[in-house]
């Protein structure tokens, strides 16, 4: 059955609009085998296949957008020769980066509409910063460069904020842009949260993905114990950033490498080693009071009828990302999501690959590509251009251009 299922999930006939996707969709719904065998992301290979408005493929609507934003993710900036990831799987281009944030920001500058804003989805500078003593002077570069923008930025925090400042330091940074936020319904306590409208009838909510972390929290904080406690249930290797399972020794790790290509090999690896891969000291989650909060701000908006993109560094839905990407508890907050009637949109970063998803209720999930893994050559920025029914994101280099239409039920 396996191999049946393998080849029929191989095909081209899950792709999305294929004559054979709804056979697919029903089987998958209905086959707890075959869920249990493929996961929650047997469509994961089409991930890169965007749904677009016939006669707008590549370019936005001629009339003009309602607003427009920047987008940018994993800059990772660091003064250092250039190096690999963990797995030696990708090349990282230290220095390069801090060049494509300046392309980033002029191109935006040069736009016909002016970007509202930017937003930075975490990661700006490199924890390879710290041992050189030079986190401040990296952090003052991307700043340097950032203030090239035409618009205010939203900064969002990711992994590498916290291996080079504390909380503490963050929240008194100039990477600290909650002040920018809509003053209703305030964060509480130390959470990195905020939102914000940045037109009439539409919000953007700031998340805080490394709220009960190893990484972001003092290790005497009750956060940090709660982290420390999940940890420990799902993670007994002595190096917690190594996830859980041998992988090491998988024979489908390679294939599972290149995921546009290899969807099966990805999916068999994801089920045999798991969503569980998430329980890295390198994600995080989200604690039950800012859960509270963002089911506050989402009722809010429902009741002003706006629509609603949220954002983490972390992305949420498993089909939008390598599971080892994924926030530790990414089903509560699909949950609240799904409960609410206003979101239209998930944007994250982390995983430099990058990912997309649509799920059943029609709610995008946007994975942005990483500038640390991109090459001189290319560029990995987006504009997003918001419209009454839909966004348009323009991709640049490794971002890919898509139609994002709000879901029925916000489009009514
Ligand atoms: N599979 C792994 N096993 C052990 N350590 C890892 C693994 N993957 C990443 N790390 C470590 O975790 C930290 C964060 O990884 P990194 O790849 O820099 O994160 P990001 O994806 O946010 O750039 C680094 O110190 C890296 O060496």
């Amino acid at each position: 059955m396996l191999l049946g299922a393998g080849r029929l999930l191989c095909s081209d006939r899950r792709r999305p609009g294929s004559a054979h996707e709804a056979f697919f969709r029903e089987v998958w719904r209905e086959l707890p085998a075959v869920r249990r065998v493929f996961g929650n992301s047997p469509w994961r290979g089409h991930r890169r296949s965007a749904r677009r408005t016939p006669g707008s493929a590549m370019e936005p609507c001629a009339e003009p957008p309602l607003f427009t934003f920047g987008v940018i993710a994993d800059v990772q900036y660091a003064d250092i020769d250039d190096g690999a990831n963990y797995t030696r799987t990708r090349a990282r281009y230290y220095r390069n980066s801090v060049r494509l944030l300046r392309r980033a920001c002029r191109a935006w500058s040069e736009e016909d509409v002016r970007p509202r804003f930017v937003l930075q989805l975490g990661d700006v500078i490199d924890g390879h910063n710290v041992k050189h003593g030079a986190s401040e002077r990296a952090l003052e570069t991307v700043l340097r460069e950032l203030d090239g923008c035409p618009a205010e930025v939203h900064h969002v925090w990711g992994n590498h904020e916290f291996y080079n400042f504390s909380r503490d330091a963050l929240l008194a940074s100039a990477l600290n842009s909650a002040r920018l936020g809509d003053g209703r319904l305030a964060r509480p306590g130390d959470m990195y949260v905020y939102h914000f409208s940045p037109a009439p009838c539409f919000r953007l909510v700031v998340l805080d993905a490394y709220d009960v972390s190893i990484i972001g929290r003092d290790e005497t904080s009750e956060k940090y114990e709660e982290a420390a406690s999940i940890m420990k249930e799902h993670n007994s290797n002595p190096d917690l950033n190594h996830p859980p399972g041998n992988h090491d020794n998988c024979p489908l790790m390679s294939f599972s490498q290149c995921r546009h290509n290899c969807s099966f090999f990805f999916s068999v690896h994801t089920v045999t080693h798991g969503l569980e891969q998430r329980f890295v000291k390198f994600n995080g989650g989200f604690s039950q009071d800012q859960l509270q909060w963002l089911d506050e701000v989402l009722s809010l908006a429902d009741t002003n009828q706006e629509k609603v993109i949220v954002v983490s560094h972390l992305p949420v839905h498993p089909s939008s990302t390598d599971p080892i990407c994924l926030a530790w508890n990414h089903s509560t907050v699909l949950s609240i999501l799904h409960s609410h009637s206003c979101v239209v949109c998930f944007i994250a970063g982390h995983d430099h690959d990058g990912g997309y998803h649509q799920d059943e209720l029609g709610l995008h999930y946007l994975t942005l590509e990483g500038v640390i893994e991109t090459p001189p050559h290319s560029d990995a920025y987006g504009t997003v251009y918001v419209y009454k029914d839909h966004m348009f994101l323009k991709g640049r280099g490794r971002i890919e251009d898509r139609v994002l239409r709000y879901p029925d039920h916000v489009n009514g």
